[in-house]
């Protein structure tokens, strides 16, 4: 059986972080989670045994959790189970306390790969949830319009994918996922395809656009360093599903300091004894 760990009370919002800190009740009072994974038991059809064992974690309403694990332990089965796009062998997700366990679309899930459609306009990729699920051309719109100058989008509206650089494709299909109007985003690796620069910008710029607009956040990286960078909370996973042993949550350290002086903490011995957690964790 895989090592589980219990990740599942959702830590008390303005416990920590800008966005935890403005977007949770009255202090002592307890939350809904923003998302929560009960038990959670994935297989893929082809396997024997379960790639992810057991899981259970919860999202406070405006926090980042950073998942991080070796390759190939399972991340993105875990993030495929969360977002509904796999019924599971057990247990269930919650999306602010209503059960979505194999429900597509509730849960917005941002891969790696942009996947902007390259024929279409910025605007019109942007828009294409909206579009796909009913609401007219026009409305669709109206609503992505005042959005775009806050996503460093503006004057792209009318431009094709292969006009923009990889930082704003990455912040286009980030739009099209906030539009899904749904708070909780899961978001796998979405920086590891951009350079050095762009993704120290991006990092910068996503945890400001988080902060304002309220957003419960699951990242997977295999950056530790983006891990203590970026997280409220890192949650780390371990296993080997290709061995036959499932994997689960083995840990998590939190991260005691607020996002608005992560800066400054980066350059002090907690941040260093936080990563040296995280990678005593990963094994
Ligand atoms: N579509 C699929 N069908 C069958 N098996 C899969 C599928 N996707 C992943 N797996 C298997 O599930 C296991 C976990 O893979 P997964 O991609 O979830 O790991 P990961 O931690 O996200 O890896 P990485 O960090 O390299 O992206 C692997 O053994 C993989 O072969």
């Amino acid at each position: 059986m895989a090592p589980t760990h219990d990740a599942n009370v959702a830590p008390e919002p303005g416990a920590r972080g800008l966005g935890a800190a403005e977007c949770g009740p009255a202090a002592g009072q307890a939350a809904t989670p923003a998302l929560e994974v009960r038990n959670l038991t994935l297989a893929w059809e082809d396997s024997e045994t379960p790639t992810v064992s057991d899981v259970s974690l919860a999202v406070a309403p405006g926090e980042m959790v950073c998942l991080v694990g070796r390759s190939g332990c399972g991340k993105s089965t875990l993030f495929h189970g969360m977002a509904g796009l796999t019924t599971p062998v057990s247990g269930s997700v919650l999306l602010h306390g209503e059960d979505v366990t194999g429900r597509p679309g509730r849960v917005s899930y941002m891969l790696q790969k942009d996947l902007l459609l390259p024929q279409r306009t910025i605007m019109a990729n942007v828009c294409l949830p909206l579009t796909l699920a009913g609401t007219p051309r026009a409305a669709a719109r109206e609503k992505a319009e005042p959005l775009f100058e806050r996503f460093g989008l503006n004057g792209t509206q009318d431009s094709y994918p292969s006009e923009l650089s990889g930082g704003m494709r990455q912040r286009a299909a980030l739009l099209r996922t906030y539009l899904m109007d749904n708070d909780v985003v899961l978001m796998d690796e979405p920086f590891s395809a951009l350079d050095a620069l762009t993704r120290q910008d991006m990092r910068s710029w996503f945890l400001s656009l988080v902060s304002d607009l309220g957003m419960s956040c699951v990242l997977v990286t295999h950056d530790v360093d983006e891990a203590v960078e970026m997280a409220d909370r890192i949650l780390v996973m371990g296993g080997n599903p290709t061995a036959g042993v499932p994997s689960g949550i083995v840990g998590e350290v939190d991260i005691d300091c607020a996002r608005g002086q992560r800066a400054e903490w980066l350059l002090t011995p907690a941040s260093l004894e936080a990563k040296r957690e995280v990678l005593l964790l990963l094994g």
